[in-house]
């Protein structure tokens, strides 16, 4: 292949040196900005078995010749045990407070064999108060703006924590002043822009990680904190849900391993941030974007695992708001965990699943309040011989649109011309099922996640898909995906209808995906709970899995009626 090169690791890190749209470094090169476009696009892929001390095969477009020869020089020899070795990521719930960063410090000391990279999100349920600061001080006035209830909240929980962990007021003060600051601007400007969202927001994670790195450090435990946008976490300019570019992973890996060979101290970084590639401005991944800084960090280096520590004790059977007997999911393979979060459970960042699926590294769901519950694992394939139902997701407030051609049958490329108009307003679709002239299909709105598909857009649809079709919106209606072996799809709809049918509901519409993990189900939102809990009490809660898993088991076929 033209441009294909081998690089010792730590030349494929040297990649990435400066974010600036029009003038950036990349190998020792300097780029202009339609390179850097070039530059986001090109591939690095590992080779069979890497972990982080081989060489890597990098192409890319400006081909060998603009690589220079001193960067191939050094290379992390293979096996080398200093490196470091896996992710841990703990969110809200598990630093929520000093005593529960004592605990966290405590357990992440207790893997004296590892050498974790820690992933911080902000302590308890900062980032949402952060938001309700931000959309008070849009209408308080500038003279109010430092008696924001949430702010004082903010203000008390991080200057408590500091005192009760025995630090340094000086460690966030700073960042306190700044935050007060911002409040007031947002007052006098009357208004919360995305991009004041994100900055805003962001302050959360920088306080957290800046009270626990010095924490470790306090105890004796060497660390060293890091601000996602300023080591290479580069992103789209989406504000609220921006997307990590591949430039990231290169540009990570140089800072994270290149201060660790130096000077050996546990990175402590903000989940959650990026920084926008044109803006140079603080970006968020989406709410519950740590998991994604996690993965995307276990990609960039190379690492082991990947642990998420959470408030539960792992992935488990539903929502345990929903269903209080749900129990743990032991394995799950990265499509399934992908489509489970895709499709509603809270546990799991839609798209973190992503980086870790690319790189075959195993990421295990744990819970930072029980640490010897063994939690969730996540492989690429895991043995499905017995395995029928693994969870059941709800995601409510869904948009549904019934779409009947008003040509006659026969007529090709209705369905063409209905994703086209999807396509042209930017508007993805979650579910789909199809006859030759008319289509159900379920919307997404979260191309944006934040926002909610506004009716002005809905009606722009409805307006395009009237030329071709008659169109019947529904709203308030709820997918609830049951996700595990599609290869028993037949007796895990025999089943859900049983229960439908008992429950009086009606099924509005049904999707199989080509991913074969998942069946999804529209129903009324007002359905939908109950609806889910009888679905978990008939698969989970009386022993019928069990059974037909047995079945399986010895006959190899499901002989369960
Ligand atoms: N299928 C599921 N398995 C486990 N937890 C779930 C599931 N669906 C929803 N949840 C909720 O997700 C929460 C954990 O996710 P999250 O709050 O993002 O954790 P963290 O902030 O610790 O990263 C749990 O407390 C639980 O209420
Ligand atoms: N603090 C951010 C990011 C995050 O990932 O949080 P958590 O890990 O607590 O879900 C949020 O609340 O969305």
């Amino acid at each position: 292949m033209a441009g294909a090169i081998h690089l010792g690791f730590r030349a494929h890190c040297a990649g990435l040196t400066s974010d600036s749209p029009n003038s950036l470094s990349f190998l020792g090169n300097s780029w202009n900005r339609t390179d850097f476009e070039r530059c986001l696009r090109f591939t690095c892929r590992r080779r069979e078995g890497y972990r982080g001390g081989r060489a890597l095969k990098v192409s890319c477009e400006r081909g060998p010749a603009t690589v220079g020869k001193n960067e191939m020089s050094r290379d992390i020899s293979e096996g080398n045990e200093e490196q470091l070795s896996i992710v841990m990521k703990f969110g809200g719930s598990s630093v929520a407070s000093a005593e529960r960063m004592r605990e966290v410090a405590e357990l992440i000391l207790s893997f004296p064999e590892e050498r974790p990279v820690v992933v911080l999100s902000a302590m308890g349920k900062t980032t949402n108060k952060l938001l309700l600061a931000g959309e008070k001080a849009v209408c308080c006035g500038v003279s109010k703006a430092s008696d924001i209830d949430e702010f004082g909240l903010i203000k008390e929980l991080h200057l408590r924590t500091l005192r009760e962990l025995g630090l340094d007021i000086s460690i966030i003060d700073g960042l306190l002043d700044d935050l007060e600051q911002l409040l007031k601007e947002i007052a006098m400007m009357k208004e919360l822009t995305l991009r004041t969202r994100d900055h805003l927001v962001s302050f959360g994670e920088r306080m957290s990680t800046r009270i626990f790195a010095a924490y470790l450090n306090k105890i004796g435990a060497k660390a060293r904190q890091y601000d996602a946008f300023d080591i290479g976490f580069i992103t789209t300019d989406d504000f609220t849900n921006a997307e990590i570019l591949e430039a990231t992973y290169p540009a990570v890996a140089k800072r994270l391993h290149g201060d660790w060979i130096d000077d050996p101290a546990i990175p402590i970084v903000t989940g959650f941030l990026g920084k926008g590639w044109k803006s140079s401005s603080v970006t968020t991944l989406g709410r519950g974007g740590s998991d994604l800084t996690a993965t995307t960090i276990g990609k960039a280096l190379g690492l082991r695992e990947i642990q998420v520590w959470k408030d539960v004790d792992g992935v488990l059977t539903c929502d345990p708001n929903i269903c209080p007997n749900a129990t743990p999911v032991p394995y799950l393979t990265f499509d399934e965990a992908a489509e489970l979060a895709y499709f509603g459970a809270q546990v799991l960042h839609p798209q973190s699943m992503r980086p870790a699926r690319e790189t075959d590294i195993p990421v295990r769901v744990k819970n930072s309040y029980n640490p010897s519950a063994p939690g969730t694992l996540i492989t690429k394939a895991r043995d499905m011989t017995g395995a029928i139902l693994t969870s059941i997701v709800l995601k409510s407030n869904i948009t549904m649109l019934d779409i009947v051609s008003t040509r006659m049958l026969g007529q090709y490329g209705f369905l063409a011309k209905v994703f086209s108009i999807f396509d042209e307003l930017d508007i993805s679709v979650d579910c789909v099922a199809t006859s030759e002239v008319s289509i159900s299909l379920t919307l997404d709105p979260s191309k944006l996640w934040s926002r909610e598909l506004i009716q002005q857009e809905l009606d722009h649809v409805m307006e395009e898909l009237e030329k071709i079709a008659v169109v019947n919106l529904l709203q308030h209606r709820s997918i609830i995906s049951l996700i595990g072996n599609v290869q028993h799809s037949s007796l895990i709809l025999e089943k859900a209808f049983s229960v439908f049918r008992k429950n009086n509901i009606n099924v509005q519409m049904i999707s199989q995906g080509a991913s074969k993990v998942n069946i999804s189900l529209v129903v009324h939102d007002s359905e939908a709970r109950k609806c889910v809990r009888a679905l978990h009490s008939a698969f989970f809660e009386n022993g019928f899995l069990s059974e037909v898993e047995a079945d399986l088991l010895v006959n190899g076929s499901a002989m369960h009626t």
